[in-house]
């Protein structure tokens, strides 16, 4: 990836900074500005004081003599501790604001990829680049503010030397082209080098979460420092880079401390050679010795090029996040309609693998499909692209007669709930896990005015308890001591349990279609049929697409659709298909797993 993409992302995040970047420049360069102009009233007192005592000695009108330069002195040693203290204050604010910013956007571009990101990403990644490669890639404001206006003392004392002797300009910019030498090739160094670094970091960072979702296989097996050892695995990497960083650091820095001495001796000796010459005054001397210590100061960029350097390569890995494009989704609204669903040729690829190949079927509005096969056969892969949680590769699937892909963000998720095997709860409450996903929504997902469901009334207590009952949730959150006030994170539930939790949160979000996707495997059989009766019933005005493992639940649907390998075998009834041995081997295979 080249690297313009990150430098664009790094100017964005940099105007972030608004006025506290104003502020930034301005005490920079004000700053700078002070400190070039200190020398010459430094140079200027002791030329005063040179000529009061060749002239008078130290008499009373000395004192008036010195009082202008004096005070313009102190006036410009004032103004740059004023501009060093605002200048810190500006730094931090601006460098916040970019970081706020860049975290930002990072969050909502990987919540809006949804699951696409993690087939890129590891979860582990993801959190390290949106927290530290965010935060050095925030400080970049400071970096770059700070070291364009090192430019300004170099430029000006160049400028104030030539006015001075063009001698020892000439002398300075000679010095000044080996210091610049030597910044660009720290900075490419450092850049490469930083990358390396956050790489590592990410991988520790990702198989940490790993392990941490398996601690408790872990901890069953007796496996800690095996694992330890795997999650740490890249850690002598991470040393060999950050060494290179550390080399390359004190490389640059002993370059600089030879470079600038020997700059300095050599514009000093031209200064001596001109003053023995009678070219120059002792007060100009002094400035001159002043103004190649400023000029030098060019090579103190090394640490703000460091920090750039870091903040180039942390950026680059936010523009690989960024490279991940969203879902595009149409701006058609779904018109009224019985919630009827088709899938016409659909191929379905991840990673190259092909998950389904050609498949059509309907669903016709308000029915139940069960969608059975061995395990692998493209059931999940069926139920994603159903309610369009991927796309097809090829082919098109239609929710009454309009494209998924057409229909727009909100009136789609309003219309399709999902319950997943193992759902994750959000929401701060029991009520609001059910809840979760309704509050941003208004009505328009109603499928006829008849059966139109109210996002008040879903919102409603009522609507939840209503969800939670179907899904038979409803008792055992109640007898909880706080209901469904429960905190989502601290009520202790069985995996069947969150199942049904789940299951309600997708019943009371569905608008027109019902997909769930292995969602009652951890219940009993007695709470399966009792679901499943929900299914049949109450739920019966919306469009099911029920991914099953049990005989049961294939029995209750209206029809079956039989996948193997990817592929539609068999569409029809169970009774039917119960015929074909194949298809009572499915079953047979599910129970013996
Ligand atoms: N992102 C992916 N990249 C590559 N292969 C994948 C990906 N996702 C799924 N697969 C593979 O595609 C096949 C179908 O997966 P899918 O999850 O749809 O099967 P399934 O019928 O739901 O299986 P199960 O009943 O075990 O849950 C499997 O062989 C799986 O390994």
């Amino acid at each position: 990836m080249s690297s313009r993409p990150a430098d664009l992302l790094i100017a964005r995040a940099v105007r972030r900074g608004g006025p506290w970047l104003a502020a930034l420049t301005a005490t920079a360069l004000l700053g700078a500005a002070a400190d070039l102009m200190l020398p010459a009233a430094l140079g200027r007192a002791v030329d005063a004081v040179v000529r009061i005592q060749a002239r008078d000695g130290a008499g009373p009108e000395a004192g008036s003599g010195l009082t202008g330069p004096l005070t313009t002195a102190a006036l410009l040693v004032a103004l740059v501790v004023a501009c060093d203290a605002l200048g810190v204050l500006a730094a931090g604010v601006s460098g916040a604001r970019a970081a706020q910013w860049l975290r930002s956007r990072v969050v909502a571009h990987t919540l809006s990829v949804g699951a696409g990101m993690t087939r890129h990403f590891t979860a582990g990644e993801i959190v390290t680049r949106a927290g530290v490669n965010v935060e050095e890639a925030g400080r970049t404001p400071e970096a770059v503010v700070t070291a364009a206006t090192l430019i300004i003392p170099a430029a000006g004392s160049v400028v104030a030397l030539a006015l001075i002797d063009p001698w020892l300009a000439v002398t300075l910019v000679a010095g000044l082209l080996l210091i610049v030498a030597v910044l660009r090739a720290f900075m490419r160094r450092t850049t490469a080098a930083s990358g390396g670094y956050q790489q590592a970091q990410g991988e520790i960072a990702a198989m940490l979460v790993g392990a941490l979702a398996g601690a408790r296989t872990i901890t069953a097996a007796g496996t800690e420092d095996l694992e330890a050892a795997r999650v740490l695995a890249p850690l002598p990497r991470l040393r060999a880079h950050g060494l290179a960083l550390w080399r390359l650091q004190a490389r640059a820095g002993v370059q600089a401390a030879v470079v600038i001495p020997l700059l300095e001796i050599a514009v000093l000796a031209v200064g001596g050679l001109r003053l023995s010459a009678g070219g120059l005054t002792v007060g100009e001397l002094l400035a001159a010795a002043r103004y190649v210590v400023l000029g030098a100061g060019l090579g103190s960029a090394l640490g703000y090029a460091a920090r750039i350097a870091r903040a180039r390569s942390a950026a680059l890995r936010l523009e690989q996040l960024f490279a991940v494009p969203p879902p595009a989704y149409g701006d058609r609204p779904l018109p009224p309609g019985p919630g009827t669903l088709e899938l016409r040729d659909v191929t379905v690829r991840a990673d190259g693998v092909r998950l389904l190949s050609g498949v059509s079927l309907v669903v016709p509005g308000g029915t139940c499909t069960a969608v059975v096969g061995r395990s692998g056969s493209g059931k999940s892969s069926l139920a994603a692209v159903a309610g369009r949680l991927v796309d097809p590769e090829r082919g098109t699937v239609l929710l009454d007669g309009v494209p998924l892909r057409e229909i727009g963000h909100e009136p789609l998720r309003r219309a399709v709930g999902y319950a997943f095997e193992r759902p994750a709860l959000f929401g701060d409450t029991l009520g609001e896990a059910v809840a979760f996903g309704l509050a941003a929504r208004d009505d328009a997902g109603k499928r006829s005015e008849d059966t139109v469901r109210s996002v008040d009334a879903a919102r409603s207590e009522d609507a939840v308890r209503a969800a939670a009952g179907a899904a038979r949730a409803d008792a055992f959150i109640r007898r909880l001591p706080l209901g469904y006030a429960t905190p989502a994170g601290e009520a202790p539930m069985s995996g069947g349990e969150i199942q049904r939790v789940g299951l309600a949160r997708a019943f009371a979000q569905a608008g027109r279609l019902l997909i769930l996707d292995d969602a009652m495997s951890s219940l009993d059989t007695v709470t399966e049929r009792q679901v499943g009766r929900a299914l049949t019933g109450s739920l019966s005005d919306r469009t099911r697409l029920v991914v099953a493992h049990r005989v049961t639940t294939a029995a209750q649907a209206d029809q079956v659709v039989w996948l193997d390998n990817g592929r539609v075998r068999a569409t029809g009834t169970h009774e039917r298909l119960w015929d074909d041995p194949g298809y009572r081997a499915v079953f047979r295979a599910e129970e013996a797993s």
